[in-house]
């Protein structure tokens, strides 16, 4: 069970100077709105999970809310901050640097900001990648594009060289912006940084199109990423629908969690079924998928499937299980697999088929940010500029519930997000497809 020693936000010292910010926040209190500073947000969101705890309300587990304070940490005119991105693509990036630079000059006076290119390899001199400085003319439009204009990379970097390199730049603040593996990093850029007793704040801003970091309500850029795959789905319902025996299958990213295959699904409300990672089938059999797929397809003459890349795993003999250069577990490609057991299925049951087959890929996850996680990804992005112009370190910014909120790492980290099975997602997902509770 959670517990405060699981929230507790690390800081560098005492906030002893006035924030810019200040006049504005005068007028602030909590109210359904907003979470003043010196207030809590409350981590249990049930009555049976907070009563199970059996303490008095003030001594339920809360979180730090997000959000500009009082007083600060840094002195904004003395200020170095640098900025990088690692893991995969995805939407949204530019939007979270843009907001930083943005947020940092205007509202914080702050002057000096340089971006490390490449991910966590730009502070690594034998790469010899040069920094970017940034500024607000620099960044104004960089949300029109997709991608991240200070690239990315996945692969182990030392941290003592990365901390090497903010020393030698003497940077007081780093914004990580990645997914779980690049928090890991940075909780390794934070050891090092105490270690040698610097006062050098690491801020997370979380960015997974998989959506699998837990605590949160929605990583940004998943609901453009899960709007792309709504065009494959709609584009293999209608290639089914338009050839005898259709079958519209469509392989969707999702390494652990199957949420872009759930959301996608859903917002078509095309799909009959969806396979997802966190509920394994079985494939043959009476009850198995292949036969539910071949009596529908029977019955309605078409089908479409969407299936997550880290679904049925447990299925693809002939791959041999390897890890990328950040140690994440290469998948077999069950889209393939799939692809060739429908129509092998079909064709030997004697039912005209005609399966066709999409895999958009990269294409959900390099696109610009929708309206919607353009809006989210400034907030986030202000959020983090507060965070740790406090001198807030080792957490994560992120929006829990509708609140703004300062995440530990090690919290973030410390499990993945997952399509609860029991939950109303999956359930909600059962019911738009009619699929069986479980295969086998
Ligand atoms: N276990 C780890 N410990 C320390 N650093 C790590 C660890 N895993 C990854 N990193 C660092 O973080 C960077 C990004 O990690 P990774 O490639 O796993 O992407 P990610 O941040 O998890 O994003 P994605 O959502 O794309 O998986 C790596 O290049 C590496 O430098
Ligand atoms: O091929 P790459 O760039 O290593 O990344 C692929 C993986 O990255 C993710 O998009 C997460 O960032 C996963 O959904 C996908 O499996
Ligand atoms: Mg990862």
């Amino acid at each position: 069970m959670i517990g405060h020693e699981d929230l507790a936000v690390r800081t560098l010292g005492p906030c002893r100077i006035d924030s810019p910010l200040a006049e504005r926040l005068a007028a602030r209190e909590t109210t359904q709105h907003s979470v003043q500073e010196g207030d809590r947000v409350l981590f249990d969101d049930t009555l049976s999970m907070a009563g199970a705890r059996d303490v008095p309300v003030s001594e339920l587990p809360s979180l730090e809310p997000g959000g500009p304070r009082q007083r600060i940490y840094f002195d904004p005119a003395k200020t170095r901050v640098g900025i990088v991105t690692c893991g995969g693509l995805c939407p949204g990036l530019n939007d979270v640097i843009r907001g930083l630079v943005l947020e940092l000059c205007r509202h914080y006076g702050v002057r000096r900001i340089v971006g490390f290119r490449n991910g966590y390899r730009g502070f690594i001199p034998r790469y010899g990648e040069d920094v970017v400085d940034l500024s607000p003319d620099v960044v104004q439009h960089i949300d029109d594009e997709g991608g991240t204009i200070l690239g990315t990379s996945r692969g182990m970097q030392d941290p003592e060289e990365i901390v090497d390199a903010l020393e030698r730049l003497a940077i007081n603040i780093l914004f990580v912006i990645g997914g779980d593996g690049t928090i890991r990093g940075a909780m390794e850029v934070v050891r090092v940084v105490q270690e040698r007793g610097l006062k050098i704040a690491v801020v997370g801003v979380p960015k997974t199109i998989d959506n699998d970091i837990p605590y949160i309500d929605q990583s940004f850029g998943f609901q453009t990423a899960m709007s792309e795959a709504t065009k494959s789905i709609h584009a293999a319902s209608v290639e089914a629908r338009s050839a005898p025996g259709g079958v519209g299958l469509v392989k969707l990213m999702g390494r652990h969690s199957g949420f872009i295959a759930c959301y996608s699904t859903l917002a078509k409300d095309d799909a009959d079924y969806v396979l997802i990672p966190e509920v394994p089938f079985a494939l043959h059999g009476e009850g198995g998928f292949l036969e539910h797929l071949r009596r529908r397809v029977e019955d309605r003459g078409h089908a479409v499937v969407v299936v997550a890349e880290g679904a049925g795993q447990e299925h693809i003999e002939e791959h041999e299980p390897g890890r990328d250069a950040s140690g994440n577990v290469r998948l077999g490609d069950i889209g393939r697999l799939m692809r060739r057991l429908i129509s092998e299925h079909l064709d030997k049951a004697g039912v005209e088929n005609n399966v066709r087959y999409f895999d958009p890929s990269y294409a959900i996850r390099s696109v610009p940010a929708n309206p919607y996680d353009s809006a989210y990804c400034l907030r986030l992005a202000h959020a983090a500029v507060h965070a740790a112009m406090a001198g807030r370190t080792e957490v994560i910014v992120a929006r829990r519930r509708r609140r703004f909120v300062h995440i530990p790492m090690a919290l973030a980290v410390s499990r993945r997000n997952h399509v609860d099975p029991l939950g109303d997602l999956w359930m909600s997902v059962l019911e738009a497809t009619g699929q069986p509770v479980r295969f086998g």
